[in-house]
């Protein structure tokens, strides 16, 4: 294309030398809200044309939010990449710190995901393309994901694991929950299907990570996804702690990542 317009991220070739104002990027964090974002980077956003997302960037760390759900993170995923491409950068590795449903894991435990799998436990995500069922591979990076366990010594107050996480199209009835709107299924048959899960290597439910798995193995990209959990889906459906214990929780992740990329940086210094 003579001029490419990342429209949602309110950014273009043509208008804004890229390779001068993303080139040194090395790690790119991708979280779902802005709110979180602002609280992980005191900076100016640089898509200040647009209220679909927000992005901010620190020497190498570049940090963009993906609002929930597939549709939301594929869009910026696309535009994301296509940055990048244009801006020239070069052994770039991409981060998603979420929050999540955990199962059988106590609230506030770390799951960085080795493969995400679909509602039907399977390993694979189906992107629609044209009026084809496309299926993708969704596993992870296996020799990041054991980088940032191995990270995770370093912050022994939470435990951290390596599992499989779910994503699913919803967060009530499409991750099993009985406290929605809509409820067509018993506590039994959510449970035995949460059970099942676990049974096969799920540890955590969330809303993003097939097609971030997905996108980023398509197009070369060194990926992980690092989620806390909020609450054990074998116990409750609903978020029902305090705020700022919530708030605490979404630091876990958070402070795991800032130890992975000081440590890459060769600036971290151990208290
Ligand atoms: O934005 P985060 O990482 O918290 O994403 C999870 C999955 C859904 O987008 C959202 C539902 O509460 O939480
Ligand atoms: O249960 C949960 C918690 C956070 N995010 C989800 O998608 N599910």
């Amino acid at each position: 294309m003579d001029e490419d317009i990342l429209y949602h991220l309110d950014l273009g070739t043509k208008t804004h030398n890229l390779p001068a104002m993303f080139g040194d990027v090395k790690f790119v964090c991708v979280r779902g809200s802005s709110n979180r974002m602002k609280a992980f980077e005191d900076m100016q956003d640089i898509c200040t044309g647009t209220d679909r997302y927000c992005m901010y960037k620190t020497g190498p760390v570049l940090s963009i939010n993906h609002g929930m759900g597939i549709p939301s993170i594929s869009i910026m995923l696309h535009e994301l990449i296509k940055l990048l491409y244009y801006a020239k950068c070069y052994d770039v590795t991409i981060i998603r710190i979420g929050t999540s449903g955990g199962i059988g894991i106590e609230p506030g435990s770390i799951v960085i995901t080795d493969t995400a799998v679909d509602s039907f436990f399977k390993p694979q995500f189906e992107q629609i393309i044209l009026d084809t069922v496309v299926t993708q591979n969704t596993e992870l990076d296996k020799e990041l994901a054991e980088e940032l366990l191995k990270c995770s010594k370093e912050v022994p107050d939470f435990p951290t694991l390596i599992g499989h996480t779910m994503c699913t199209y919803d967060f009530y009835e499409g991750q099993g929950r009985l406290d929605g709107a809509l409820c067509s299924f018993s506590n039994e048959k959510k449970l035995d299907y949460l059970q099942r899960a676990y049974k096969t290597g799920i540890r955590n439910i969330e809303m993003e990570s097939s097609v971030f798995a997905a996108m980023c193995g398509l197009c070369g990209l060194k990926a992980a996804v690092v989620c806390v959990t909020l609450l054990n889906r074998l116990e409750c459906d609903q978020i029902n702690l305090p705020r700022e214990v919530l708030l605490e929780y979404q630091q876990h992740p958070q402070k795991l990542i800032s130890i992975f990329i000081k440590k890459r940086l060769g600036r971290y210094n151990p208290k």
